[in-house]
């Protein structure tokens, strides 16, 4: 349903900005049967209000202390392997490389 071009324009295009149109039509708790990230009704995921707090201070983070590379001669590829959960065909590689002035930073 994720994948229904009915309900979805382009579904199968990496397009996250798609999110940024109309926050309130992405309502991911469980009552909009077109969009069911976390799952939908008593076996609902019970890590929502974590991963609201976590996912994005953890992007965040990994963004703010380091520049990101992929492998010299490799290009993003975001192809899929089908299986009982989507997965990229090919892994991806990230090289992080610090981008904060003071080391200490890192370890404290
Ligand atoms: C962006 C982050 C996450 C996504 C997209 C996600 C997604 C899901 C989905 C789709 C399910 C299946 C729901 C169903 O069967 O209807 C699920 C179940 C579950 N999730 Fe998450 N989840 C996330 C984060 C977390 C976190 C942070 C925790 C715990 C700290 C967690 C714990 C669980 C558990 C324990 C279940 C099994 C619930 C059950 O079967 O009764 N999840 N999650």
């Amino acid at each position: 349903m994720h994948r229904d071009p009915q309900v979805w324009d382009n579904p199968s295009e990496f397009k996250p900005e798609r999110f940024l149109i109309d926050p309130s039509r992405w309502d991911y708790s469980g009552n909009n049967f077109q969009y069911l990230p976390f799952g939908s009704g008593r076996r609902i995921c019970p890590g929502i209000p974590l991963a609201e707090r976590m996912l994005v201070y953890v992007l965040a983070s990994l963004l703010h202390s380091f520049e990101w590379q992929l492998p010299k001669g490799n290009d993003l590829d975001l192809s899929e392997k089908f299986g009982i959960v989507l997965k990229k065909k090919i892994p991806l590689i990230a090289i992080p490389a610090r981008r904060l002035s003071r080391l200490e930073l890192y370890t404290k």
